[in-house]
């Protein structure tokens, strides 16, 4: 599990640790981390050697600019040709990563065209200590850098990357590796945040970050950790001890989201799906192994999760359905315009599962008297989703470029197997059906909507190989997905956190 730590954890474990250990180490250790990060990235690039290659370094006014520093006096020491762009007055940079540039042989420069001819630029313009976009002494340099060939390495955070939320507010460093220390900051983990870090190194300088401590605030599952949540068969098994899950979705207008539905929770390895809703006749067609009713959920006999909206309508044998399921006492799968009608509610039972869009949260948040656009959710998704989880008492899914999953309290989950191929119609479909049956199966909401999202992502990237791809498509490859996940197949081909 990838986790990330709030700003104010990561400067008082590192006050701790420093006065534990003789001045300036943890700088070095991140310093030294960072240089052989850049080594290997020099080695492999068009230079194929660190002596002789060009390396701009973009210095900040903080500790960040002084880490940029001492890794670059670090390159120049290897024969580097290192130079120095100071956007602080002299009085506010590092001077200690300074004297050690020019000692090194390092030198200062004026001229944002090293930006545009460097083989490798450092962003130490700012860390943790940053807030807003960039500003403007630092915007020819960054504009240059991002012009040329040079590989971009941000140093902790990309510059202009709110370090807590991942919000964007204006320009920022656009990087091709984030080198980050002690521990990922929830900022790389989310996106736009995430977008703008290319791939992100996690440098140990000895922060006390076990996820069993529980300190993070926003954690990232790998496949181990999927593996260990999927529901297995056993011995004695039947379909009803696997849990059967229950959904009321489609219309006749929309009988297609009821069929997609259908089909992702019959490869979501609960025991069965009853379907309950206006399209009994198409799920059958398209899946015979589902149980298909033409009642409410009332009436549907018993399971051990709803999942009520995807294609739903919003008329009142939508309302019916809506209001049956969240009255069946079991965990219920609130999507589409089930949420649409939840909203004029303004609550959820404990056990839900809501499943939004930015624009249904929208929606959602106006049902308990917030007002925000479909942008401000979108540029801050966690602590939107997290307002939703908070008002509605229950776990809510932000699907996104990064799907967040939290409830009211506890570290927010992020998936990183998001692809902008998943960005098709009916895949929110796909995704209701199988967190479905993961909850009928026995997963907690916030597991099973994580570990959904988790194999959604995978079977959309195996689906999709990069074409374009499609809901039944995704559906297909959900088996793929799952196998991987328990073969322990690597998951390093997922670019981190996209
Ligand atoms: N803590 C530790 O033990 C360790 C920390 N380490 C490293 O230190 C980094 C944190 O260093 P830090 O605290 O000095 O803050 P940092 O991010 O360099 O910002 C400095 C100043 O920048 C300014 N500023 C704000 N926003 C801005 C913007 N948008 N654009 C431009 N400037 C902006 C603002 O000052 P202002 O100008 O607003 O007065 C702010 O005070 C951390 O990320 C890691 O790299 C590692 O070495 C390991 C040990
Ligand atoms: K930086």
């Amino acid at each position: 599990m990838r986790c990330a730590h709030a700003v104010d954890w990561v400067r008082a474990a590192e006050g701790e640790l420093m006065a534990r250990l003789p001045e300036g180490t943890l700088m070095q250790r991140a310093a030294a981390g960072l240089a052989a990060c850049c080594v290997e990235l020099l080695v492999g690039g068009r230079q194929g050697r660190v002596r002789g290659s060009r390396v701009l370094v973009l210095v900040g006014s903080g500790d960040n600019g002084g880490d940029a520093l001492y890794a670059a006096a670090r390159l120049a020491r290897r024969g580097a040709r290192v130079r120095a762009a100071l956007l602080a007055p002299p009085e506010r940079t590092h001077a200690g990563g300074l004297a050690a540039l020019l000692a090194a042989g390092g030198r200062t420069t004026d001229d944002p065209a090293e930006a545009a001819s460097a083989d490798l630029v450092l962003d130490g313009i700012v860390g943790i200590g940053g807030r807003g976009p960039l500003r403007e002494a630092a915007l020819p340099w960054v504009d240059a850098a991002q012009a040329g060939e040079a590989l971009v390495v941000a140093v902790d955070l990309p510059s202009g990357v709110d370090p807590e939320t991942g919000a964007v507010p204006g320009r920022a460093v656009q990087a091709d590796v984030t080198v980050t220390f002690g521990t990922h900051k929830p900022g790389l983990l989310v996106d736009p945040g995430a977008s703008h870090a290319g791939v992100v190194r996690l440098v140990d300088i000895g922060l006390p970050v076990a996820p069993e401590a529980g300190d993070h605030v926003v954690e990232a599952l790998q496949h181990a950790d999927v593996a260990a949540l999927l529901p297995e068969p056993e011995a004695e098994s039947d379909k009803y001890r696997r849990g059967v899950v229950g959904i009321a979705a489609g219309s006749a207008r929309y009988p297609g989201a009821a069929v997609l539905a259908v089909g992702s929770a019959l490869r979501g390895g609960c025991g069965a799906v009853r379907y309950v809703g206006a399209a009994g006749a198409d799920v059958v067609r398209a899946h015979p192994e589902a149980l298909v009713g033409d009642g409410g959920p009332a009436d549907a006999g018993r399971v051990q999760a709803w999942v009520v909206g995807p294609g739903l309508s919003q008329d009142t044998d939508a309302e019916r359905a809506v209001t049956e399921a969240l009255a069946a006492e079991v965990p219920v799968l609130v999507d589409a315009d089930g949420l649409r009608l939840l909203a004029r509610r303004g609550s959820a039972p404990a056990n839900a599962l809501l499943t939004p869009h930015a624009g249904e949260a929208v929606a959602l948040l106006a049902g308990v008297g917030v007002t925000a656009t479909r942008e401000e959710v979108e540029g801050e998704r966690l602590r939107y989703a997290r307002m939703l989880a908070r008002a509605y008492g229950c776990t809510v899914l932000l699907k996104g470029s990064t799907t967040v999953v939290t409830g009211p309290e506890g570290p927010a989950r992020v998936n990183p197997t998001g692809t902008a191929q998943l960005a098709t119609a009916g895949s929110g479909d796909v995704l209701a059906g199988l967190a479905g049956a993961l909850l009928a199966a026995g997963l907690a909401p916030r597991d099973a909507g994580s570990v959904a999202a988790y194999l959604h992502g995978l079977a959309g990237r195996i689906s999709s190989g990069g074409a374009p791809t499609c809901a039944t498509a995704i559906t297909a490859a959900l088996p793929e997905a799952w196998r991987s996940v328990i073969a322990g197949d690597t998951d390093d081909g997922i670019p981190p956190f996209r």
